[in-house]
C-alpha cells in the first residue's frame, strides 16, 4: 500500500530530477588576457587542469608558463576578483554560478610581472589567434604593450574584441570559440560607485559611461541633491576648475554654498608615512601655499596597459567629481594628480588612522564605542545615497578617525577602479580585502545599489566588536560561497553584546535587498536611540558659517 510519505518522497526525486534535468550540462568560460577575450564551452563537470588546459588552448601553447594568478570575476562590473588556484576554488565558483545562474563564469589571466611585451609578442605571434574583427591583428598586439602611452594620449576606447562566432557546445579540443561581446559587456568603464537611476523601489544599477561634467549641480529645491542627473556626458575634458564649483548640501534647506571644492595642491612637500594598504602608500603631505597638512596616497602606475591607463583617467576625473561631496561625515578628497610613476590622491589628514588600527592596536571595541560609529557611519551613508553615491567598500579600515574619536568614511568610489588599475585581489600587504564584506547581490551580479553598503555596514559591526567580518576565519572564496548559497549569515559575537546590537546587525544582513532596511530606517533603530546626534549640532554651525574659507571644529 502507497503511505502518504511514499508519494511525498517521489514527488521530490521527480523534481530532483527535473531540477538536474534543466542544470545546463556545459559553462560557458571567458578569458581574459592583455585585453584579448576568448571564451569557450566546458562540458560540466569540469577540474581546475581542464581549466589550464583551455587557456593554453585558446592563447597558444606556453601561456600557462608567462601567467602568475587566475582571478575570478564576480559583480557586475568585474570589481570583485578573486584568485582561483585549485579545484576546490574552482568548484565553489562554478557553485555560485549555478545559484546565480550566471551564463557565463569570467577569469582575468594576470602575467607574471617580469613577463615583458616583447615576449608577449612573440608568444601571441606562436598561434593563431582566429578571425579578427578588423584585420589589424600585427598593430593591435602593439597595443597591449606594457609601456604607458605618451602623455595627452587618449586610450583606445574599447579593447578588441573577438569577431562573431556562435557559442555552441565545445570541448577544449576544438581549440576554443570566441563569443563577441555585446557594447555593453565591452564598456565596463564608468562610475561604479553612483547609483544610476534613483528608485525608492528597486536598487537599479546599470554601468555608467565617464560623466565628464563635472559639476555637480544642487537641486533647486528642498533637501535632496539630483547630482547624478547633473552629470551629464559631453566632452572628454578631464580637467575641474575647482573655483566654479558647488558643494553639496543635502542636510537642510539652505543655499549649499557653505564650501567651496577644495584646491588641489601644486606646491607641496611630502611628509611621514601614515601607512599601506593594498593599492599603495599614504603620507602626510604638506601644502606649502596654504600652510595645511593632508593626505596623500600614492599608487604607482608605472607600465600599465592602455586600457589600465584609462581607468586612471577616469578615476582622476571621478576623484574631482568627490571633491564637491562635502559632509563631517565623509574624508575629503582634493584631487588627484598623475605623475609618470604614480596616480596621486590627494585628501583630508585624519589624525587618528583607521578604525581597523584601532582593533589591531587595542582590540575590538566596546558596544556603545561600535555604537556610536555605526551612527556616525550612517550619517555619512545617508549623505552619500541622497547623493546617489554607494560608497561600495565599507569596512573598518575605511573608517578614518580624527583627534577627538569621531569618525569619516574614507576611500569611497575608489576601490573598483584601484583593483582594476592595480589589478589586486587579495592584498599582500597586510590588508584583508573586502571578500568578506561583500553584499550577496554583488556577488550574483546582478544588481548593486546603496543596500550593498547596508549589508557591509552589519558585516563592519561585526568586526567592530569582534575584530573580524562575519566568516573570518574562511578563505574569500569559501567566504563568498557563503554568502551567496547560506539563507542567514552566521556570526558570533561575545556574550554580553546586547539584542538590541544583535537585531540591528540581522536587519542589515538581511539577505534579500528588498527587505534589508535603508539607512534612513536603520538612524531611528533602538539600537541608535541613546547615542548623541553630533551632526545635528554641527550642521547647525555650518549652515551658519559666515565665511566659506572658515572650517568650524566642533567636539
Ligand atoms: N586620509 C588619511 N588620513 C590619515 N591616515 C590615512 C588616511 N588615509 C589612509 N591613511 C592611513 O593609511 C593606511 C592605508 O590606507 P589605504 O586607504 O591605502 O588602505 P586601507 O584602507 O587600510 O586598506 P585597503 O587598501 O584594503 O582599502 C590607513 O590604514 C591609515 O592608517
Amino acid at each position: 500500500m502507497t503511505t502518504q510519505s511514499d508519494v511525498l518522497a517521489s514527488i521530490q526525486a521527480n523534481l530532483q530530477q527535473a531540477m538536474e534535468r534543466k542544470k545546463p550540462k556545459e559553462q560557458t568560460v571567458k578569458f581574459e588576457l592583455d585585453g584579448q577575450v576568448r571564451a569557450c564551452c566546458l562540458l560540466k563537470p569540469f577540474n581546475y587542469s581542464y581549466l589550464l588546459k583551455s587557456i593554453d588552448d585558446l592563447f597558444g601553447s606556453d601561456t600557462l608558463t608567462t601567467i602568475d594568478r587566475i582571478l575570478c570575476l564576480f559583480s557586475r562590473d568585474d570589481a570583485l576578483r578573486l584568485p582561483i588556484g585549485n579545484d576546490d576554488d574552482l568548484n565553489k565558483v562554478v557553485a555560485i554560478a549555478e545559484v546565480n545562474q550566471a551564463t557565463k563564469l569570467n577569469f582575468l589571466l594576470i602575467r607574471k610581472k617580469d613577463f615583458s611585451s616583447s615576449q608577449i609578442q612573440s608568444t601571441m605571434d606562436s598561434y593563431d589567434c582566429g578571425p579578427m574583427s578588423d584585420g589589424a591583428h600585427s598593430n593591435e598586439f602593439h597595443d597591449t604593450s606594457l609601456d604607458s602611452p605618451p602623455p595627452g594620449t587618449i586610450a583606445p576606447q574599447k579593447r578588441r574584441t573577438t569577431i562573431k562566432t556562435t557559442c555552441k557546445s565545445a570541448t577544449s579540443n576544438d581549440g576554443g570559440i570566441f563569443i563577441p561581446e555585446s557594447s555593453d559587456e565591452v564598456y565596463s568603464s564608468g562610475s561604479s560607485s553612483v547609483v544610476s537611476r534613483e528608485s525608492s523601489s528597486s536598487e537599479n544599477s546599470t554601468r555608467r559611461r565617464l560623466p565628464t561634467s563635472y559639476l555637480v549641480k544642487r537641486a533647486t529645491t528642498g533637501s535632496t541633491v539630483s547630482g547624478v542627473s547633473a552629470m551629464s556626458s559631453s566632452s572628454n575634458s578631464s580637467h575641474t576648475s575647482s573655483s566654479s564649483s558647488e558643494s553639496l548640501c543635502t542636510q537642510c534647506s539652505c543655499s549649499g554654498h557653505h564650501f567651496r571644492s577644495p584646491q588641489t595642491p601644486s606646491n607641496w612637500k611630502l611628509g611621514r608615512q601614515l601607512g599601506q594598504g593594498a593599492f599603495g602608500k599614504v603620507f602626510l603631505c604638506y601644502d606649502v601655499d596654504t600652510g595645511s597638512e593632508l593626505a596623500i596616497k600614492q599608487i604607482p602606475i608605472r607600465g600599465l596597459s592602455l586600457e589600465t591607463s584609462r581607468e586612471v583617467k577616469i578615476l582622476e576625473c571621478e576623484i574631482n567629481i568627490y571633491k564637491q561631496l562635502n559632509h563631517e561625515r565623509i574624508v575629503r578628497y582634493h584631487g588627484a594628480v598623475r605623475t609618470e610613476d604614480c596616480l596621486q590622491i590627494f585628501m583630508e589628514y585624519m589624525t587618528g588612522g583607521s578604525v581597523r588600527e584601532q582593533i589591531l592596536n587595542y582590540g575590538a571595541l566596546t558596544e556603545p564605542l561600535a555604537k556610536k560609529y555605526t551612527r556616525q557611519i550612517l550619517e555619512g551613508l545617508i549623505y552619500l545615497h541622497k547623493n546617489r553615491f554607494i560608497h561600495r567598500d565599507i569596512k573598518c579600515a575605511n573608517i578614518l578617525r580624527d583627534i577627538s574619536g569621531n569618525i569619516k568614511l574614507a576611500d569611497f568610489g575608489t576601490s573598483r577602479r584601484l583593483i582594476a588599475i592595480t589589478n589586486q585581489n587579495q592584498p599582500d600587504s597586510g590588508t584583508i580585502g573586502t571578500a568578506h564584506w561583500t553584499a550577496p547581490e554583488i556577488i550574483q551580479g546582478s544588481i548593486f545599489g546603496r543596500k550593498a553598503d547596508i549589508w557591509s555596514l552589519g558585516c563592519t559591526i561585526v568586526e567592530m566588536l569582534t575584530t573580524g567580518p562575519p566568516w573570518q576565519n574562511l578563505q574569500p572564496i569559501a567566504a563568498i560561497f557563503h554568502i551567496a548559497t547560506c539563507d542567514k549569515q552566521e556570526y558570533q559575537l561575545p556574550e554580553n553584546v546586547s539584542n538590541c546590537a544583535r537585531e540591528f546587525i540581522d536587519a542589515c544582513l538581511t539577505k534579500d535587498y528588498h527587505q534589508r532596511p535603508t539607512a534612513d530606517d536603520l538612524i531611528n533603530h533602538p539600537f541608535l536611540s541613546d547615542v548623541y546626534n553630533h551632526n545635528h549640532h554641527h550642521h547647525e554651525q555650518t549652515c551658519n558659517q559666515a565665511s566659506p574659507n572658515l572650517t568650524l571644529i566642533s567636539f
